[in-house]
């Protein structure tokens, strides 16, 4: 049974098990500050951390609950490296760039573990992530794949599983073979957004919830339109609304689009669970549309399955993961599915993370496509460090090739909504 909704988050067993967190007040009246950050999840809120504890005067505006966007809805699942493997990024920004962009992602794993311990975040860290191959073509490509990784990229982590060491830890029919990479992961992802929430707070950040920025104006300084009447006037304004941002400022929607993707969560397995992942890794398949899933600390399934295309949510997430947590794991159609969400991340063309300068003090970093948990705290950092002129690597995620979406702002949708369609249908097939 469904424990009853948190104000403003939706039902989930995250909002079930989430940390006590404060309300913060509706920005009120016309206010000034040095920073003025839209949007209260990883992004936003590891940006606003960074500043107020280098000393300046930070406004968070945060449209409903800080963490109730992708950041307290996830899979939680910590990757490592980039959204594109390094082969893609090889041959799209070169070799030199290839090395930096993979750096800067072991940086933004060791970034987030700090975070959690500095600041003693409960959110349940554990270790290890399996990537699992659903075509037997497949196998063959990972495994080569964590080899290079381990030889051209010093990566002592990632090892290849053979299909039957795959069966060993997960206990499902449909995979050939895969990869382990000890040094990925997976959290409580809404603790982790509260956490990082109470650590800017403590360090001096001011956040305001249920406080939707409308408008940015900019001008001799910038500002910032806020609903119910108020407004902030900042020398720099950080745009880190994600897919929930969109309307906001067509320069962003051009190359981050929002979707929909889903979790549900069951019934406590008890026993069970350690026949459906034996070392309590996280799991993510080989699929255009990915399955990925992982225990809760009390022996549930987290399962992520299913996307649509669209800006609202579909009415019944459990029921529609549900399918396809059954073809993976056929012998759980005995157990009831407890809680089931959804929630809307932006995604980019290319898939590697949207990192502009809009104007001469308005700056953003969006479009993660589904590796947020590790990487957009880290981005919240380079955006800080970009208010403060270390523009390293700001200006090497800005290189990263993300084109606007064909149809622009208005013609987007179906367009994206037919290719992604065609992809999620020879996942099928
Ligand atoms: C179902 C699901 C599963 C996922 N699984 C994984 C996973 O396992 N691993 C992984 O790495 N990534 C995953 N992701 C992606 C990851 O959650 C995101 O990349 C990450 O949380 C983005 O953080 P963010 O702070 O940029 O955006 P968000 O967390 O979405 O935060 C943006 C915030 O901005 C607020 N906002 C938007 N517009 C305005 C406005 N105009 N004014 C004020 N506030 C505004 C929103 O309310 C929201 O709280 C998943 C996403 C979803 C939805």
């Amino acid at each position: 049974m469904n424990a009853p909704a948190r104000e403003g988050h939706p039902e989930s067993w995250y909002a079930a098990t989430a940390l006590p967190h404060p309300l913060h007040p509706r920005l009120e009246g016309a206010v000034r500050a040095d920073v003025c950050i839209i949007g209260g999840g990883y992004t936003g809120l590891s940006a606003a951390l960074e500043l107020a504890q280098a000393g300046l005067d930070v406004v968070v505006l945060e449209g409903a609950r800080v963490g109730s966007g992708a950041s307290g809805r996830n899979g939680g699942q910590i990757h490592t490296g980039q959204r594109r493997d390094q082969d893609w990024i090889e041959q799209h920004m070169g070799m030199d760039d290839a090395r930096k962009l993979w750096t800067l992602a072991e940086d933004a794993k060791a970034h987030l573990k700090g975070l959690i311990a500095r600041h003693a975040i409960a959110c349940d860290y554990r270790p290890g992530l399996i990537a699992a191959d659903h075509k037997p073509g497949y196998v063959a490509h990972t495994h080569a794949y964590a080899r290079k990784l381990t030889e051209v990229y010093h990566y002592p982590h990632a090892r290849p599983l053979s299909r039957d060491e795959l069966a060993a830890l997960v206990g499902s029919s449909a995979y050939y073979g895969g990869m382990i990479d000890a040094d990925g992961g997976h959290l409580h992802p809404l603790n982790l957004a509260l956490g990082l929430a109470q650590a800017a707070s403590r360090a001096g950040a001011r956040i305001h919830e249920n406080s939707r920025a409308l408008a940015v104006r900019e001008g001799a300084k910038v500002t910032v339109e806020v609903s119910g009447g108020g407004s902030v006037e900042a020398e720099w304004v950080l745009e880190c609304g994600d897919g929930l941002q969109d309307g906001l400022d067509r320069r962003v929607d051009r190359h981050v689009m929002p979707i929909a993707n889903y979790i549900a969560a069951t019934e406590p397995l008890g026993e069970r669970a350690k026949s459906i992942i034996a070392n309590d890794a996280a799991v993510a398949d080989s699929r255009f549309v990915v399955n990925y899933y992982r225990l809760s600390r009390d022996g549930r399934l987290l399962f992520g399955g299913g996307e649509t295309y669209r800006r609202t949510l579909k009415a019944d997430p459990g029921a529609f993961v549900r399918p396809y947590m059954l073809k993976v794991f056929p012998q759980l159609a005995d157990v009831r599915i407890d809680y089931g969400w959804g929630g809307i991340l932006g995604i980019t063309m290319t898939r590697m993370p949207f990192v502009r300068r809009l104007g001469p003090r308005v700056l953003t970093a969006s479009g993660y496509s589904g590796q947020g948990v590790m990487l957009a705290p880290y981005f919240g950092k380079i955006l800080a460090d970009a208010v403060r002129g270390v523009l390293g690597e700001f200006d090497l995620m800005a290189r990263a090739p993300t084109p606007g979406f064909p149809g622009g702002p208005l013609m987007r949708w179906p367009l994206l909504a037919a290719g992604l369609s065609y992809y999620a249908l020879r996942d099928r097939l």
